[in-house]
């Protein structure tokens, strides 16, 4: 949502035969960048639009135009300026910039979303050009409704919210008003992966302040320059912001992202029953991880029921994928008990037992009898290498931000007790990750079953080509979103997020040696879609729909937007 945006919403609407209409004239034109289509424009709408004289003469196709960007896109020196160009290209003409995504999604995805992106939000105050989104500040809660309202859209012009208060950014901590970035990155994943239409969606940044020295001392900062706010104003002003929203765009989606553990979590239970929401570091990272360990243990022959699972990070991500896991296990034929004991978790204090006194209260649940640590080395608490030793997991996930956490002794400890040890390194962005596949499957001796959070390429060792599955969330929110959307869903359930999970797992082909635990990230589109028939016909079989279902397939086809000019008419 740029500024332009914000004002041609009101003076554009699509037509029956599809063309946008719009009151715009010349300049306001060109300034919106889901009207503009610069020099392809052709005659008879430059003539319209009053933009006779404001563009070269030439007429252009959107190939040509491609050309022409790719061209520019591929003269930038290094990501971040790729990242700044994509932007830029963006605020410009959006059809024009999805389109270049869209055809090349796999060499532009790590340029738009992580890694990119996070060096993008740490550079944000100074490479700021013009605004996206809609920033709500504390300090201003009276003015959160009129802030929202400014984007002009109507109450059924919204599908989806994105907000984040940028505590946690993907792994890299506290970045202030950058956060504003991932909203915006996530949304460009969402249009590119599952047709989420661009012009209905909103990014917001939260900014409660930050806790971060360095921005609270660059004089070009530019978010609130005070520590960040706790307690109960900061509950308030989400409050306020969840009223607004819900207010002025009832049928919109409201997506979490990048909150701190404590306030992730305490969020999403407050709001999950009441309205259409979801965390996705929590439960969208849970369900693809769950897609991943779905696929390995088909791969390794065995049953989720059998597994020994260490988490190794107990934040948002860490204890969202344990619960997810852990349902999997009941599914599995496995009382709740018993799935939890299935599960060991490590955070900062070594392996979590009941007898610490610093437990988060949704770390809790999976701290281990003191008793059963008798005996077992430590080194302050019970260490990764220790835990590994006594546990032999089938499985280790890496949510902690630790780079290289997963040393080779701790590889190979695990692969000594295990035949098909499955590890799964999820930290982001890449200098955050717990070990990389090159070291991992050489230390496995071929055997390991890796998905990571970061893009990777594939692996050869001894003969095999592994391929690297991507367990990122953007395989899953995108397809979860556009399933809400059609079903027009009251909630979002635990259970449409398992739904979501197999129709990933069962998208993948694992009989091959090597094979990916994932579908690849090109096939974004093909995988959103399923996705969100899935979760679009569990919605409906909860009795969470507004929408009938009548051809699910189709409806979601239909409701996908797509990367094409319209005709623009003067209205
Ligand atoms: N692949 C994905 O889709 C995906 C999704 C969400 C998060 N992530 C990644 O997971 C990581 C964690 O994200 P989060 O949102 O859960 O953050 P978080 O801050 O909520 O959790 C990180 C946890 O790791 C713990 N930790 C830190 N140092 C540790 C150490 N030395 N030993 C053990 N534990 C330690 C922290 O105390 C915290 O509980 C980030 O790098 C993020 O990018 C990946
Ligand atoms: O944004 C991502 O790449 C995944 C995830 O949401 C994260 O916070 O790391
Ligand atoms: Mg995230």
């Amino acid at each position: 949502m740029t500024v332009g945006t914000r004002v041609a919403a009101k003076r554009r609407f699509r037509s029956e035969d599809g063309a946008y209409v719009t009151t715009a004239r010349g300049v306001e034109v060109l300034d919106t960048p889901l009207l503009n289509k610069g020099t392809a424009f052709t005659h008879e709408e430059r003539e319209a639009l009053g933009l006779a004289g404001l563009l070269p003469p030439a007429v252009l196709s959107l190939e040509d135009q491609l050309r022409r960007v790719y061209e520019q896109y591929h003269r930038q020196p290094s990501d971040l300026q790729r990242n700044i160009f994509l932007a830029m290209l963006q605020d410009n003409d959006e059809v024009l910039f999805y389109r270049l995504l869209a055809e090349h999604l796999r060499e532009m995805l790590p340029v738009v979303y992580d890694p990119t992106v996070g060096e993008a939000i740490k550079r944000y105050s100074h490479e700021y050009r013009r605004p996206r989104g809609v920033f709500l500040s504390i300090n201003e809660p009276d003015r959160v409704e009129t802030a929202l309202a400014d984007v002009g859209l109507g109450a059924d012009d919204v599908d989806l919210i994105v907000a984040s208060d940028a505590e946690e950014i993907l792994g890299i901590g506290d970045w202030g008003a950058g956060g504003i970035d991932i909203a915006v990155g996530k949304l460009a994943v969402y249009t590119a992966a599952a047709g989420i239409d661009p012009g209905r969606v909103i990014p917001v940044a939260l900014d409660v302040g930050t806790d971060n020295e360095e921005l609270l001392n660059d004089p070009g900062y530019l978010g609130n320059r005070h520590a960040r706010v706790r307690g109960q104003r900061y509950d308030e002003f989400i409050d306020t912001y969840v009223r607004a929203a819900t207010k002025l765009f009832p049928h919109a989606l409201l997506h979490w992202e990048d909150f701190g553990p404590s306030n992730g979590r305490r969020i999403l239970e407050r709001y999950r029953d009441r309205v259409c929401t979801f965390n996705d570091d929590m439960q969208g990272t849970g369900a693809i991880v769950l897609a991943a360990a779905l696929g390995a243990v088909r791969v390794a022959g065995s049953r989720m029921r059998e597994q020994r699972i260490v988490v190794f990070g107990a934040g948002t991500a860490g204890v969202g994928i344990a619960d997810q896991l852990r349902d999997a296990i009941v599914r599995d034929g496995a009382d709740q008990d018993t799935a939890t004991r299935q599960i060991w978790c490590i955070d900062k204090q070594g392996l979590l037992t009941d007898d610490m006194h610093d437990l988060s209260d949704y770390q809790a649940p999976y701290a281990r009898p003191a008793g059963e640590v008798t005996g077992w080395r430590r080194d302050g608490g019970v260490g990764l290498h220790e835990v590994v030793a006594r546990v032999e997991p089938t499985m280790l996930i890496g949510t902690s931000t630790v780079h290289g956490a997963f040393t080779e002794a701790v590889v190979r400890e695990m692969a000594a007790h295990v035949d098909r040890p499955v590890i799964f390194p999820l930290s982001n962005p890449t200098e955050r990750i717990e070990a990389m596949p090159d070291q991992l499957i050489p230390w496995t001796d071929g055997r390991g079953l890796i998905a990571t959070g970061i893009p990777v390429p594939p692996v050869t060792y001894k003969g095999v080509t592994h391929g690297i599955g991507q367990a990122n969330n953007a395989l899953l929110y995108p397809g979860l979103g556009l399933g809400a959307v059609v079903a027009g869903a009251r909630r979002i359930s635990d259970g449409m997020f398992a739904a979501a999970a197999e129709a990933v797992a069962g998208l993948v082909d694992v009989s091959t040696p090597g094979a990916s635990l994932l579908p690849h990230v090109e096939n974004l589109r093909t995988v959103s879609a399923t996705v969100a028939v899935a979760v679009a016909k569990q919605a409906a079989d909860e009795g969470l729909a507004r929408v009938e279902l009548t051809d699910p397939v189709q409806q979601v086809q239909d409701a996908m937007w797509r990367p094409e000019y319209r005709p623009v008419r003067a209205g």
